[in-house]
């Protein structure tokens, strides 16, 4: 698998996004996404959090690919994107494995699926992806013979293999218990310090997101927009010890309090 930064830039341009909703008597439409701009560099990590309800997975499903949307445009490499593309793979809060399928025959699915390549490439993109997250060991186990971290990582593996250039995670870790998602955190972060792949995770979770991020945006509900973006002044290679630090808790209570402000004023 590639070690080298993927050549993604990702923008995102006055983005408009309003769900219809056809009722029994009449319809009616909410204006979900007003007017969001957001660029993302090659090799960077971008956390996005807001208020449950303020458009984060509309917005991380618009780049997707999966949902359209009303106004603006999504460019990727400076092209519009037309619909869900290998150029952008996407990890949800819940893993889905087919219970069917062995952790290896898992993470091929998707490549099985394009059928773009020797089944000898594709072992080799499978096993790359699986060693990524660290799981060589398990690759014939069965989803149900592994834990729910591992079968997350499986999830993140699956993604992985498609070597794409953009990675878009909603809320990978929400449902794991707190050890477990800090042990993914890390890997996370190491993982992404090796392969530097662009990456857009959306959490609700303030350490998560600082932790993580290089840098951290901001959404406000009805309509969902950008409030603010924050840079993380720590650098890469972090430790769990970075989290002890008076600078990182300063930068946490900063933008819980700029949450709070921006609910207080919708
Ligand atoms: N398919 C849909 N049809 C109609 N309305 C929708 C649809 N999907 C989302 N919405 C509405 O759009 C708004 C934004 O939802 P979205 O899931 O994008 O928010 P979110 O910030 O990701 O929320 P959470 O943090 O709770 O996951 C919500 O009011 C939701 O009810």
């Amino acid at each position: 698998m590639s070690t080298t930064a993927p050549a993604a830039g990702l923008e995102v341009v006055d983005l408009g996004k309003t769900y219809k909703r056809r009722g029994q008597k009449a319809s009616t439409s909410q204006r979900v996404l007003d007017n969001v701009s957001l660029s993302v560099e090659a090799g960077e990590f971008v956390t996005l959090i807001g208020h449950s309800g303020c458009g984060k997975t509309t917005l991380l499903n618009c780049v997707a690919g999966l949902t359209d949307f009303n106004d603006g445009q999504i460019r990727m490499h400076g092209k519009p994107i037309q619909g869900p593309g290998p150029d952008r793979a996407v990890v949800f809060q819940h893993a889905s494995l087919l219970p069917w399928r062995t952790i290896e025959r898992n993470v091929a699915y998707g490549l099985e699926l394009r059928r773009q390549m020797s089944s000898a490439e594709i072992k080799q993109r499978v096993a790359s992806a699986i060693e990524l997250v660290g799981l060589s060991g398990y690759a014939s186990h069965y989803p149900h013979e592994v834990s729910g971290g591992m079968q997350q990582r499986v999830n993140l593996a699956r993604a992985l293999a498609v070597e794409p250039d953009l990675v878009l995670m909603d809320e990978p870790f929400g449902a794991l218990d707190a050890m477990t998602k800090e042990s993914l955190q890390d890997q996370l972060m190491a993982l992404a310090d090796r392969e530097k792949r662009t990456t857009i995770f959306v959490t609700h979770d303030i350490h998560e997101a600082v932790y993580l991020a290089d840098r951290v945006v901001l959404m406000t509900p009805k309509p969902g927009k950008i409030s603010k973006q924050v840079v993380v002044p720590f650098g890469r290679n972090r430790t769990r010890a970075l989290t002890e630090t008076r600078e990182f808790n300063d930068l946490v209570r900063e933008l819980r309090e700029l949450l709070t402000e921006s609910e207080a004023s919708v």
